[in-house]
């Protein structure tokens, strides 16, 4: 490769020193430099470039064919897009990186760098100049991070979706939670037979009611009721039967109360209604009503089902626990004569 030698005299002509001077400044930063005749296709490449790729100098035919197949394949076709585009001008350098095959087939990374630098008189290039570099090293180290920052970012992507997912989960397990709570409340009021309000679910009632009375004062009534000689139906008909009466008595009077009335199993054969927006008159109505209809109860009993009733009106100045003492006492009263309502 003469061009690339040191060859000559050291007093030659000007240009000649400038050459010599340009090729010992490539070698000494490139590994290997190679010089293209467009023209006749020919390429001479520099004894470093030989000793890069393991191969005796000179020792590979000198045209492009050569570099052309010690070009990875799969960096081929990147390498001719960027040469070709600065052949056709639409790229200002050329410069690559990509795998080279040495003599023993491992491939090498290799940074590539080329110029035209003669020209015909019709501005046509006629040479090119390359220098490659051996980066190898510096590019595994390179591909090696971006992998680590890939699986990193693959990492990371895959800890959100599961921070997600548990998110999710967790939100689920607390809604669950939450209403198997509103659940166990509902059912901690309920009596179980009749599936009216117990008296725990009235009380939390009566309490919210008399705070509305203290607001707004608008009159609410209480009506109470007990049914008549029940236990002689459990004694002659047997509890089954005693349990279908309460449930009847329950349903039957559920029919003739209003959404925002509260009806409740106050205790055994024990019954209690809250009634808002409803004064003592209208509640010894509705009491006269439920007497009536509890009578009419189809539950093929030998005797007749009558209930005793006690009803009275909410006043502001009385707590709720001394509201039900009176109409505790008021039914006591009504007990004594059976099937008969006393206002309080
Ligand atoms: N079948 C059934 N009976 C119940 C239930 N709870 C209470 N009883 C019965 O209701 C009866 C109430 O008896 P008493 O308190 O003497 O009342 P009563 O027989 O109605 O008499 P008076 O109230 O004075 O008219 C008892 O026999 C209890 O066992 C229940 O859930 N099911």
């Amino acid at each position: 490769m003469d061009e690339l030698e040191v060859t000559g005299s050291p007093y030659g002509s000007a240009p000649e020193a400038i050459a010599r001077t340009l090729r010992f400044a490539l070698e000494i930063v490139s590994d290997g430099i190679w010089d293209w005749d467009i023209r006749t296709n020919h390429v001479r490449r520099s004894p470093g470039w030989y000793a890069m790729l393991g191969h005796a100098v000179d020792s590979l035919p000198e045209n492009v064919v050569t570099w052309h197949e010690v070009i990875h394949p799969e960096d081929f076709e990147r390498v001719m897009r960027g040469f070709q585009a600065y052949l056709d001008g639409t790229q200002p350098v050329y410069a690559e990186e990509y795998r080279c095959r040495c003599r023993d087939g491992d491939y090498l990374w290799i940074s590539d760098h080329g110029r035209f630098v003669e020209f015909d008189g019709e501005g046509r290039p006629t040479r090119m100049i390359g220098a490659h570099r051996n980066i190898h090293e510096r590019k595994l180290a390179e591909l090696a991070l971006q992998q680590k920052n890939q699986e990193l970012a693959e990492l990371n992507l895959s800890l959100e979706a599961l921070v997600a997912a548990r998110t999710e989960a967790l939100h689920q397990a607390n809604r669950a939670l939450a209403e198997q709570v509103a659940l166990a409340m509902r059912l901690s009021e309920i009596d179980p037979l009749t599936q009216v309000a117990n008296r725990r679910g009235f009380e939390r009632q009566l309490q919210a009611e008399w705070h509305r009375l203290q607001r707004h004062g608008h009159p609410c009534a209480l009506l109470m009721f007990d049914l008549d000689h029940f236990k002689r139906i459990n004694d002659s008909l047997g509890h089954p039967t005693g349990d279908r009466v309460l449930v009847a008595v329950a349903e039957a009077v559920r029919q003739d109360l209003r959404d925002v009335d509260c009806f409740a199993r106050w205790g055994g054969e024990e019954f209690i209604v809250l009634l808002p927006d409803t004064d003592a008159a209208a509640a010894c109505a509705l009491a006269e009503r439920l007497r009536l209809d509890l009578r009419r109860i189809d539950a093929a009993l030998p005797m007749q089902l009558t209930a005793s009733f006690a009803v009275g009106e909410m006043r502001p100045d009385e707590d709720p626990a001394a509201l039900v003492r009176r109409l505790d006492n008021a039914l006591y009263l009504a007990k004594r004569q059976r099937d008969c309502i006393v206002v309080c």
